[in-house]
């Protein structure tokens, strides 16, 4: 078995979610399938509520931050004007989520929207989070061994927390010392990592960051974060430069910790 030594500066783990802990065909085969069936729905069911509306507000700032983008889809204000322009504005709203969907972005607003529809599923017990074999033996040994683990995801913190307390690993909340999403940044912008580091209380080489996806492991690697990059099956190929360059691990029983046994 291949082996990747963690460095003793390491003191804090953090985890990507899809590609990383979770395989991408549960986010692209049932997360996301979730939401494009039921949008439209939950909307005309919770339109009224002051969470729904946030969301619509937010989902209508980025779409203004959207128009010049090919095949962008406006979201009119609310003119308040009888059922018929409800309807269109609730069609806008699904068909500016479908285009957001269709390109797989990582806006705060459509994340944030996810996060709400996977809220009923997931507490009904009708879904439940994949995780990889590998993940939940190796955070405990982690913790064991004094580390903390962090997740850094663009999926909101509430989707998060939802994944890792309705997984089909039971409730893995407690495994985690906190959660990190777009709204600190995004995950390929080397600033992110660093108000990470400020946040969590520690230095930026004291994190060990974990993630599929090449471009956030180089901002990660430019703001001085330790990274590996985790090869799963599903996930993106990477070109023999990457796999040249990068730390690569297929499981996180890969890791080694000097501490521990
Ligand atoms: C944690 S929510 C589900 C996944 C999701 O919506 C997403 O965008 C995952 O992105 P990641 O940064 O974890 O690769
Ligand atoms: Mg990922």
């Amino acid at each position: 078995m291949v082996v990747l030594s963690v460095p003793a500066e390491v003191t804090v783990i953090l985890l990507d979610i899809e590609g990383t802990t979770t395989p991408i065909a549960f986010v692209k085969d049932i997360l996301f399938p979730y939401i494009e069936e039921n949008v439209k729905e939950y909307l005309q069911t919770h339109w009224e509520e002051e969470e729904c509306q946030q969301d619509v507000s937010l989902l209508r700032k980025q779409a203004e931050e959207d128009a010049h983008l090919d095949g962008a889809v406006p979201i009119p204000a609310a003119s308040g004007n009888g059922v018929d322009d409800l309807q269109q504005m609730i069609q806008a709203v699904v068909d500016n989520v479908c285009w957001q969907m269709s390109l797989d972005r990582k806006t705060t607003a459509l994340k944030q929207l996810q996060g709400h529809m996977w809220r009923a599923a997931f507490t009904a017990g009708r879904m439940k989070a994949e995780f990889f074999a590998d993940v939940v033996p190796a955070v405990r040994k982690w913790r064991e061994a004094g580390m903390k683990v962090y997740i850094y995801s663009s999926g909101s913190v509430e989707a998060q927390k939802l994944l890792f307390g309705h997984s089909t690993e039971g409730d893995i909340l407690e495994l985690v010392d906190g959660h990190f999403d777009t709204k600190i940044g995004r995950k390929v912008e080397s600033e992110s990592y660093r108000k990470i580091a400020d946040s969590i209380g520690c230095s930026t080489n004291n994190i060990l960051f974990l993630t599929d996806v090449t471009r956030e492991a180089s901002a990660a690697e430019e703001a001085d974060v330790h990274v590996a990059v985790v090869v799963r099956p599903g996930n993106a190929g990477l070109t023999d430069d990457e796999k040249t360059y990068y730390s690569l691990i297929t499981s996180f029983s890969e890791l080694y910790l000097p501490s521990s046994t």
